[in-house]
């Protein structure tokens, strides 16, 4: 097994390995309990009235947020079209819209995801790609896991010439805490295959800019 098909199969194993493990999984009144247990952390009284019904919210928020543990790329990349008249050029999208957190400080990472792939036969519907990165976005991350996890993804599943990833995003961990430069773009990028050759990166980086 090839390298990068192993590590989308590691990732893929950790994740079947603890949806097994379903029974370890919190009940939603302890997820709620352990809101209440923040609140009064923070110094807080969870039973006055504005309060009340945040720990419900929170876990609904939660549910949205990490909805990406739930979805199976394999699956959102299972559908593809060999029938597009010999189109043999890059597919680019541009501006994914990236709402992630950050594993360490569970705050937002928020930014525009660039994806693109060189298809080898076949095509996938564009909204698979928009899919896929928000199957990674939506779950703990570093952005550059994601940005590896979804050049993984497309290169295993659909197996084109190759694969081009881009994020450019901000940490609400580094603007509204700690060392508060909320203006700061961090740049991550994963170019495999023919993207790595210098002329079909330009080319993307020219569509990209638009
Ligand atoms: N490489 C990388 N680092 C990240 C990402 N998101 C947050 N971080 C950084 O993770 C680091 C965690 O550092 P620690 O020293 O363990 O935590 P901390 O004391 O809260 O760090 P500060 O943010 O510097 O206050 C910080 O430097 C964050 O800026 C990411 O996506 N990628
Ligand atoms: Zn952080």
């Amino acid at each position: 097994m090839d390298a990068v098909l192993e590590k989308v199969h590691d990732n893929d194993l950790e994740l079947k390995v603890s949806r097994q493990n379903a029974d370890d999984r919190p009940s939603r009144a302890e997820a709620e309990a352990a809101v209440r247990t923040l609140i009064r952390w923070a110094g807080d009284n969870p039973s006055r009235e504005g309060l009340l019904d945040t720990p419900k919210r929170v876990a609904k928020a939660y549910e949205e947020f990490f909805a990406g543990y739930g979805q199976d790329p394999a699956e959102i990349l299972a559908k593809t079209f060999e029938d597009v008249n010999g189109y043999d050029d890059m597919v680019v999208m541009r501006g994914i819209q990236v709402q992630s957190h950050c594993e360490h400080h569970m705050v937002p990472i928020s930014g525009l995801a660039h994806v693109a792939y060189m298809p080898k036969d076949r095509v996938v519907g564009i909204s698979k790609l928009a899919r896929i990165t928000e199957t990674y976005a939506k779950r703990l991350q570093t952005q550059e896991t994601m940005t590896a996890q979804i050049a993984d993804a497309i290169e295993t599943y659909l197996k084109p010439k190759g694969v081009a990833v881009v994020i450019d995003a901000t940490h609400a961990c580094m603007g509204c805490r700690g060392v508060r430069h909320p203006d700061v773009y961090t740049i991550t990028r994963q170019f495999r295959g023919v993207f790595k050759d210098t002329t079909v990166e330009q080319k993307f980086w020219t569509l990209v800019r638009g």
